[in-house]
């Protein structure tokens, strides 16, 4: 090993994944290479047999991640020229609740032929939201229980997550529920494959599956009265060590490293959540500072001293983020997804022929021409529920709304009104983190969208009125996880000891930042207490016409 030493950190997002190779020293991004994932997002029809899949459905190929270690990181080991002997440790961050159940020795069930035609035997992706159902149920039994863990999670848990995913694959493949001898996060399936080791990580654990550092995870008589089959649940199918960031997971396996390019025993960081792993990647390691993984969803983390019940938060969890905090994250679970639907389904042709005449993308020429607008020029005014609400409300069967349009509308004012509705969306949280008690004082933001849209980080400034930094880097969350890989080989090593070392020597923001401009501020206030009133009309019960529609929707199908 010589005396420059590097880490590599692999990010598994929605519809790829990106390995990037970091120098420890300074955090320079040496080399990255992106893989999409050769199945995509299945949505539709299970690849092979055609199984058609239900509303709500969507699942992951788990051989694709491998795919991403077996192609991009050997290419980026190819492009820096980087000696293999120099990498000193790996660490991964995931989508989450992204899940599978495997077998005894931890081959995902959905690659054994026997079981590959049945929808659950495939990972579910986070934005599989088919377990609603279950999800209700978990939060109202909870209720009625008194059970403590639900304030920390703002009151409800979500469809996401991995309890209600289980309970929906007992509840419809009863069989696959009895052959899966564990349920794993695909972070900890893929660090499985990686060393050999099985583990579970404190914060998909923490945030995802209701685990508690201290209480650990709900009694069996909770799980008994949710279903009586789930009684001995996190005793069976969840169990195993749950380690702290940072822990090494295990070394690399012989195969994997000569798969990888990479030298075998180097270690490997146990696994972590993609939006969490950016955290440190902004080098923010105290309170006050909320952090924005912006991309095809948001999700917001802030550290604090004192655990605090916050109105629909997704979770508090210590040690969560940072070790030694309260980690606390928020979310929206559509933000690049709204705009991208926007884009595809409902631009008029001569848009797109605009947009491709000039040699642009549409989301380019609709930002263009919506920044010729003023705050409230346009007349709209729109919820971002395309995909539910997970913060504050927590409810995915919320859907979008649209309010103000006449036959002069144009489609870059509703984009412009679709940037607006996210930067709402986003008020809400951090007035329901500030008004209990845990403070937001300034913004960092990372991921795709801050360097795709500088319309849409001015509107958040002006809507938040609040300063936004940036982070430096283009891949916040696979920095962020080469670190944890750092820390988890260690100083001696040529690593790091703690994740806040690390961070303070390897993460960067720009130095342009986003201030609020006073006089949008203004209008925004105004705009915001009408956002506000529809929220709660259509989101607190005041309407339920979402809901009615969903349901004829559904019957409408069923027939
Ligand atoms: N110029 C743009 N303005 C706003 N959104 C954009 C723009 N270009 C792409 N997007 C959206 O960005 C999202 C992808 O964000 P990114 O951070 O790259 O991905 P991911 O969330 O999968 O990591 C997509 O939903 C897409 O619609
Ligand atoms: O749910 C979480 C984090 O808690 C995310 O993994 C999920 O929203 C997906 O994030 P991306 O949009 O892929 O960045």
């Amino acid at each position: 090993m010589s005396s420059t030493t590097y880490a590599i950190g692999v990010d598994y997002g929605t519809q790829s994944g990106r390995a990037v190779l970091v120098d420890l020293a300074d955090g320079t991004e040496v080399a990255d290479h992106v893989t999409p994932y050769p199945h995509h997002v299945i949505d539709e029809k299970l690849p092979g047999s055609g199984v058609r899949l239900g509303h709500d459905w969507a699942l992951q190929h788990p051989g694709d991640y491998l795919e991403v270690l077996k192609r991009s990181v050997p290419a980026v080991m190819r492009e820096s020229g980087v000696d293999p002997a120099d990498v000193v440790g790996l660490g991964i961050d995931f989508t989450a609740t992204t899940m599978l159940p495997v077998n005894e020795a931890g081959e995902a069930l959905c690659l054994l032929p026997e079981y590959r035609d049945n929808p659950h035997s495939w990972v579910k992706l986070w934005k599989h939201h088919a377990a609603q159902e279950e999800a209700n149920l978990i939060n109202e039994i909870a209720r009625k229980r008194g059970e403590k863990f639900l304030a920390r999670y703002g009151g409800k848990t979500s469809s996401e997550w991995m309890i209600a995913k289980i309970w929906q694959i007992l509840n419809e493949a009863p069989d696959i529920y009895e052959k899966a001898d564990r349920f794993l996060e695909a972070a900890d399936w893929v660090v499985l494959k990686m060393t050999g080791s099985f583990t579970r990580n404190s914060c998909t654990s923490g945030y995802k599956a209701i685990w508690h550092k201290q209480d650990g995870y709900p009694g069996n008589d909770f799980f008994k009265a949710l279903d009586p089959r789930l009684e001995q649940l996190t005793e069976t199918k969840l169990r195993g060590g749950i380690l702290p960031l940072g822990s090494k997971a295990g070394e690399l396996t012989e195969e994997m490293a000569a798969a990888m390019g990479l030298r075998p025993g180097i270690a490997v960081a146990v696994g972590n959540v993609d939006a969490h792993a950016a955290v440190p990647g902004v080098g923010v390691v105290e309170p006050g500072k909320l952090v924005m993984a912006m991309g095809t969803s948001v999700c917001h983390m802030l550290l604090g001293e004192k655990e605090i019940e916050v109105e629909g938060m997704c979770g508090v969890v210590e040690d969560g983020i940072i070790p030694g905090y309260l980690g606390y994250e928020a979310g929206q679970p559509a933000v690049g997804d709204i705009f991208e639907w926007f884009v595809e389904e409902a631009v008029p042709a001569y848009v797109k022929q605009a947009a491709g005449s000039e040699g642009i993308g549409v989301h380019e020429y609709l930002t263009r021409l919506a920044s010729a607008y003023k705050p409230g020029q346009t007349g709209l005014l729109a919820l971002d529920w395309w995909n539910g609400n997970r913060s504050v409300l927590v409810d995915t069967d919320l859907t979008g709304l649209l309010v103000g349009m006449t036959l002069l509308t144009k489609p870059e004012e509703i984009y412009r009104a679709l940037l607006e509705a996210a930067a709402f969306g986003t008020r809400k949280i951090v007035d329901a983190f500030q008004d209990s008690g845990v403070p937001v004082i300034e913004l960092y933001a990372c991921g795709g969208l801050p360097q795709k849209n500088a319309l849409l980080m001015q509107i958040y400034a002006d809507v938040t009125n609040r300063e936004i930094k940036v982070a430096a880097s283009k891949q916040t969350p696979a920095l962020g996880a080469a670190m944890f890989g750092a820390v988890a080989a260690g100083r001696a090593n040529g690593g790091y000891d703690s994740i806040v070392d690390a961070a303070r020597k390897m993460a960067r923001v720009r130095e342009e930042s986003y201030k609020p401009i006073p006089e949008h501020v203004a209008v925004y206030d105004k705009l915001y207490g009408e956002y506000t009133k529809l929220h709660d009309y259509f989101g607190r019960g005041g309407n339920n016409v979402m809901k009615v529609l969903k349901s004829i929707k559904e019957d409408t199908a069923s027939r």
